[in-house]
């Protein structure tokens, strides 16, 4: 059982139609859903940037650990498919085999017509998939890009809608075409005019629907299906403005949808390499950051090492007087005794009533020959007589990593996370002063979390969460 998300990526809100279909057909599924809208229309565009933007959503979605990618858009499907087939290890599908298969299947005069976006005509997709099956299948396509204008306006009851459509399925009248497939997942937002007008005898082929039938069986086949039962959920991406894709999708999905908006134009445009290696040190001696760090990797099929692994290592000196300072005496330090990657943290707990104390001290703030028991006590000793309103503290995580023997090209990233140092220990997990960090946020002291929790809002997990979106590109570079 894998409760991994499915991602779906489409120009706009067609891709919905699909969404739609999978909760139905897939409730027990969590789904990802983004959205280009920021760069629609796709289907006029050259073959070639269809590609490169459709792999910008992908390497978004990827970072989200999708267990299977769906391309609910035909436009995306004819340009990028195959590509995105050979270059990723999760099962991908697309849109235009599934409607290309149902088309043959309804058809009974053998001329199946096709509406879809200029750029998904010029490809000749369909006929091509149709052709591959069934030879003597005749296909006639016809470009209609006004469509999916009228639908990302949230024009589609509107009598301009009506006009439209009925002006662009013309050529497709008084034909012997019993069968048209809505080649853009656009489209079916518009069923009503376009059966209207096509009249009952024709089959509309909404490719969607067919298409979660294909991802419903291929999760069977790879083992992937999320258990019977369990509450999925939907979460939605726009490149776009919230504002007008969630009236949109709340009324087609009848749900209340709050896309979040997001930045893709700095996402790789084709696949990111897999990693020269799969091992990561972490260049630490303390076993309850390496867990946290580890935990941040689980899903990325990395293994995490820490020094433990590597016990005939001398130590290095934390002799900076800052965080990034003696992050980066780690990271490059032990890079350049291991030759490998490192990971270095290096972190602390800055209480406000103290002046920022103990700051880069915190792991030796009650002198040489610590532990983390004499530190917390001579943290309360030193807090005694201030009152709670005053106890404000925050903790600072500085992650470097670093490639052997190239310090100039350490990657630096911080987080920090607020809270107050209460007087008696709260939790058991954690480490170090977490029983006494205290978040109001929570009613919680950090050691009251799990780790994954942690992470969420600690310090670590923010400067983690940045370093998740830059190391790969960083490991990737070259040494020119
Ligand atoms: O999430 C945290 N929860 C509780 N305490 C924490 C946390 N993050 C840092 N801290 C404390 C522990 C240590 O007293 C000091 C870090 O010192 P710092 O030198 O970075 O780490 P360390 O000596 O324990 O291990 P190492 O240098 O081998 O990575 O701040
Ligand atoms: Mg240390």
């Amino acid at each position: 059982m894998n409760t991994q998300p499915i991602g779906f990526i489409d120009s706009g809100v067609g891709g919905l139609t699909v969404v739609k279909e999978a909760r139905r057909q897939l409730p027990n599924e969590n789904i990802i859903f983004l959205g280009d809208q920021a760069r629609l229309p796709y289907g006029p565009r050259p073959a070639a940037q269809v590609r490169a933007f459709t792999w910008q959503m992908v390497n978004f979605l990827l970072r989200q650990h999708i267990k299977m990618l769906v391309v609910a858009c035909n436009t995306a499907t004819g340009a990028a498919l195959s590509d995105l087939k050979a270059k990723l290890s999760i099962p991908v599908v697309g849109v235009i085999v599934p409607g290309a298969r149902a088309a043959i299947r309804a058809t009974h005069t053998r001329h199946v017509g096709v509406i879809a976006t200029v750029g998904t005509v010029r490809s000749d997709a369909y006929a091509q998939a149709m052709h591959q099956k069934a030879t003597d299948i005749q296909v006639t396509s016809l470009a209609a890009p006004k469509l999916v204008p009228l639908v990302e306006s949230n024009e589609m009851h509107s009598a301009v809608a009506k006009r439209v459509v009925a002006e662009t399925l013309r050529p497709l009248q008084h034909t012997d075409i019993d069968t048209l497939v809505m080649g853009c997942t656009h489209y079916p937002l518009l069923k009503p005019l376009i059966q209207n007008v096509m009249g009952d005898d024709v089959t509309l082929i909404d490719s969607g629907v067919q298409t979660v039938s294909e991802v419903s069986m291929l999760l069977d086949y790879f083992g992937i299906a999320a258990a019977p039962g369990q509450t999925s959920n939907a979460q939605f991406y726009t490149t776009g403005a919230a504002k007008l894709f969630n009236v949109i999708a709340s009324d087609w999905l009848g749900l209340a949808v709050a896309a979040k908006h997001v930045d893709i134009t700095d996402e790789p445009q084709t696949v990111v390499p897999k990693l020269p290696t799969d091992t990561i040190v972490v260049a630490s001696k303390n076993p309850g950051k390496v867990k946290e760090i580890a935990a941040m990797f689980a899903t990325e099929g990395v293994t995490v090492k820490s020094l433990a692994d590597y016990p005939e290592l001398p130590d290095v000196a934390e002799t900076g007087t800052t965080f990034e300072e003696n992050a980066r005496l780690k990271a490059d330090g032990y890079a350049r005794m291991l030759e490998l990657p490192v990971l270095a943290d290096d972190s602390g707990l800055m209480v406000d009533a103290l002046g920022g104390q103990p700051g880069v001290f915190s792991a030796r703030y009650a002198g040489a020959g610590h532990n983390d028991a004499a530190n917390n006590a001579k943290l309360i000793a030193e807090l005694a007589e201030v009152p709670d309103a005053k106890r404000t503290a925050k903790f600072v995580s500085t992650l470097v990593f670093a490639k052997p023997n190239q310090p100039e090209r350490d990657l630096v990233v911080s987080g920090t996370v607020s809270g107050r140092i209460v007087g008696l220990p709260q939790g058991h997990d954690g480490f170090g002063y977490d029983p006494y960090f205290y978040v109001p946020a929570l009613g919680k002291t950090l050691a009251e979390l799990s780790p994954t929790e942690k992470n969420a809002i600690s310090h670590r997990g923010a400067a983690l969460r940045k370093l998740d979106q830059k190391w790969r590109a960083w490991y990737q570079e070259d040494e020119s």
